[in-house]
Parts: structure tokens; C-alpha cells; sequence
């Protein structure tokens, strides 16, 4: 392991095996199944990898050049858990850059030192249950305070997320043998974690519980201010938090960390003791129509309080339909007012949907800067990033975006001229 370096100079260039003076230190090699067996070394994975070739290259197609798709496996990433990987050789040498090694004590500060790194307490607030209708669940079993943060995981499996569907590159039946083999790679206990949680019983059984239980997330260190990431999007089984249902108005939110993979269950209110922890599978900001259809694509017709409740549902649809006209008149610079401001704030107070909050303000500075108004601009834009970082985190994209966004209106007020809103 390396001692930590800044998060701005760790990123790796995926191509840096091109060339090996070129990568820093704590840049891995890329790994293939070819560089095995011609170098005997898999480092820093526990196992050799498995890799299959992208469709048209087994058809001898000449097309331009298209990554293999692989497993790779550690049995201890810098929390000491294990993990497989079904991504191409280029990410997983991004991934490997940082993944047992991680600077997490930048995240620490950002949080007033509270230590970043999954743990077990002694007594968890909380327990599994069945529950009618809706399989497992998680339930309170203390009074659960407002932004106490009460799971803290890695992934046990990580799968590209192009390759997760249909798709042009690799062979499906590829993808579904890379799925078992990443799966069997991990020890027993996680083994049996994993095949224990929810499917729908439809086709093949890992790929099944990826398509069930999985988020989408971000692999990847930014680059400072300018939020770039562009390492691909993967899925993520977390296998504690899958066990959370899904509520349209949730108890709880997830606060995803791209440079460290870490997710984290976080109360969005205080809960009571008895009450099911819930988080929002489909964004807040939606209408309850648009939420059923996104949900039955998931595979399921959602039974939370809301939807059980017409009165509450066209209440709320008011509430998120006004929201989304405010936002839309704020397209128009001039027709921003403090009153507008405070009107959309109560509402998303009111549709528990603060964890928008902070891209709200963030919108709310850049309709200042193109009006011209910066002192407002950085106003909004510094309470843009307060808000990101609780409900996005530290190192989120959105967070990294709302930063670039102060820090070019402080350099313009330093002098540089080319200010772009
Ligand atoms: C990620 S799992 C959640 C945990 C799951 N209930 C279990 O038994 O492990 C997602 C599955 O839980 C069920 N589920 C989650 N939220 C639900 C809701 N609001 N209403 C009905 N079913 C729900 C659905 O079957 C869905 O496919």
C-alpha cells in the first residue's frame, strides 16, 4: 500500500500499462487473462482473471478496437472485504488504483472526523424481518435520530453496467458465465449472502439477484473541480442495504462515495422504533405515475404508505408538480424571485425531498450568474455545496460540480475574465 496522495493527482489513465514509465506508483498494471499467462502475475487480484472477448472480434469482424470483459476478484479491499468485479481490464486497473488504498482521510475531515469505513456496531438500531407483501425488510428497533448514518458498505460484486443488459459488445451467455464465475470466486459467506436476497425468479439466478438488488453508481476518482469521472457507471450489490424496501416518501436516503465505493444509509428524519427503514429506488422528483411505471419496470407494484393513500398521493403530486413548473420558469433568468425561491424550498422540505436541496440552490446561483447578480450567485452556490455534501457526500459528482461552480465566480472576482456561468 502508498501513503495517501490528494485525490486529484490519484487518478490512474486507464491506458497507463502502455506505458510503464508513465504511471505513478500507486498506478497498477492492467491484468488480463493474456498478461497472466505471460507475466504469472495477477496482482494486485487475488485470482487470475477471466476475460471473453467482445462480440465481433470472436466473429472476426474487423471493428474498432473494443475492450474484453472480465471478472476480477480481491479478497480484501482496504476494509478487508472481499469483492468481484465483471468490467473490462482498463477499469479495473482505475478500480485497483484506488481500492485497497483509498485517501480517505480527506473524506474523514469533510465529515468533522467521523471515520469513513464500514463498520459493525456492536448493536445495530435496526433488524431484518419479513414483512407482508414485500418480502424482507429492515425495521427500527430504537428511536433513530434525524442524519444518524446507519450502514456503511462496500460492494461485494460490481458489474459494468452496459454489460448488464442486452448489447452489442459482449455475448450475453459471456456476461452470464463472467456473473457465476464472480459470484463463486467470493468466499462462503458472502456466497451465501448473496444468493439469499430477493429475485423475481426469472432467468438465470445471478444475474436475477444483480437486476434485483443492485444501484447504480460511479467507479471513480475526480479530477478536482471539474467533477469528470467518465470510468463508466457499474452496479453495485450491497448486500445489508438490499434488504431496505422502497418508499415514494422514504425515512432514508443513500449517500454514495465514487472514490472509495462506499454506500451509506442515512436517516433523512427521525424514525421510531417499529417503523420500516425505506429508501426511493426512483428519483423524488417524479410524479406518482411516472414512479409506478419506473417501479413495474423493476418488477414490482409498490405498497408504501403513499401509494396507499389517494388523498396523500395527489397531495404530493401538487406539491411535485409545482415544483417542477418553478424550476422550469427559472429556465428564464428574469422570473427568479426570493418569493419563487421560498415557495419551491417549502415544498421540497415538505415532500421530504431535501436531499435535492443542494442541486436546487446550486440551479438557483448559476440563474443569478447569468443574470449577472454574483454576490447572489456565490451565495446560493456556497449553500448548494453545504447541502450537497450531507445528502450527496464529499466526493459525489454533484458535489464536485456545485464547487467548480464557486470556484470560477471567486476567480473571476479575482480578475481572470472569462467567466462562464
Ligand atoms: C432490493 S429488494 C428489497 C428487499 C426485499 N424485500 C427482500 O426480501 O430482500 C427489492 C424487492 O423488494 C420488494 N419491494 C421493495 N420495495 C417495495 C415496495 N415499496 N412495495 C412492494 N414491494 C417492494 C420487491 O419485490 C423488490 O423487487
Amino acid at each position: 500500500t502508498s501513503e495517501p496522495i490528494p485525490p486529484t493527482s490519484r487518478s490512474c489513465p486507464n491506458n497507463s500499462h502502455l506505458n510503464p514509465l508513465s504511471h505513478q506508483r500507486s498506478c497498477p498494471l492492467l491484468v488480463d487473462d493474456e498478461t497472466v499467462i505471460l507475466t504469472n502475475n495477477w496482482y494486485p487480484w487475488s485470482i487470475p482473471p477471466t476475460c471473453f472477448l467482445p462480440k465481433k472480434q470472436q466473429n472476426k469482424r474487423t471493428v474498432p478496437k473494443a475492450s474484453k470483459l472480465c471478472t476480477f476478484t480481491t479478497l480484501d479491499t482496504w476494509a478487508g472485504t472481499p469483492l468481484s468485479i465483471i468490467t473490462t481490464p482498463e477499469t479495473a486497473a482505475d478500480i485497483a488504483s484506488f481500492i485497497h488504498a483509498p485517501y480517505v482521510s480527506w473524506l474523514e475531515n469533510d465529515r468533522g472526523g467521523v471515520p469513513f469505513k464500514p463498520t459493525h456496531y456492536p448493536k445495530n438500531p435496526f433488524k431484518v424481518e419479513k414483512l407482508p407483501n414485500k418480502g424482507y425488510g429492515v425495521v427500527a428497533t430504537e428511536h433513530i435520530k434525524k442524519g444518524t448514518v446507519l450502514m456503511v458498505q462496500l460492494p461485494v460484486m460490481l458489474q459494468l453496467l452496459e454489460s448488464a443488459e442486452q448489447n452489442d459488445k459482449w455475448e450475453t451467455r459471456d456476461v452470464l458465465k463472467l456473473l457465476q464465475r464472480a459470484g463463486n470466486q467470493l468466499p462462503k459467506e458472502q456466497q451465501r449472502e448473496v444468493m439469499g436476497l430477493a429475485a423475481q425468479g426469472k432467468g438465470y439466478v445471478v444475474d436475477d439477484i444483480m437486476k434485483t438488488n443492485t444501484f447504480d453508481v460511479t467507479v471513480g476518482v475526480l479530477e478536482g473541480s471539474t467533477g469528470q469521472m467518465g470510468w463508466g457507471s457499474h452496479s453495485g450489490l450491497y448486500p445489508e442495504i438490499a434488504r431496505i424496501n422502497h418508499a415514494c416518501k422514504p425515512n432514508c436516503f443513500t449517500r454514495y462515495s465514487p472514490s472509495t465505493l462506499i454506500m451509506e444509509i442515512v436517516a433523512y428524519r427521525d424514525i421510531s422504533p417499529g417503523e420500516e427503514l425505506s429508501i426511493s429506488y426512483a428519483p423524488l422528483n417524479i410524479l406518482s405515475t411516472d414512479r409506478s411505471e419506473l417501479l413495474k419496470w423493476w418488477g414490482f407494484t409498490c405498497t408504501c404508505a403513499l401509494c396507499q393513500n389517494p388523498t396523500a398521493i395527489k397531495k404530493s403530486d401538487k406539491q411535485r408538480n409545482r415544483i417542477q413548473a418553478l424550476l422550469e420558469e427559472f429556465d428564464t433568468p428574469s422570473k427568479l424571485t426570493e418569493e419563487k425561491i421560498s415557495e419551491i424550498e417549502e415544498l421540497v422540505r415538505e415532500e421530504g425531498m431535501e436531499g435535492q436541496m443542494g442541486d436546487l440552490y446550486n440551479i438557483i446561483g448559476n440563474v443569478y450568474a447569468q443574470r449577472g447578480e454574483l454576490k447572489k450567485a456565490k451565495e446560493y452556490g456556497k449553500k448548494g455545496v453545504m447541502w450537497l455534501k450531507r445528502y450527496a457526500g464529499a466526493d459525489s459528482e454533484r458535489t464536485e460540480m456545485a464547487k467548480g461552480f464557486v470556484k470560477r465566480l471567486e476567480d473571476f472576482e479575482r480578475g481572470a475574465r472569462d467567466w462562464r456561468p
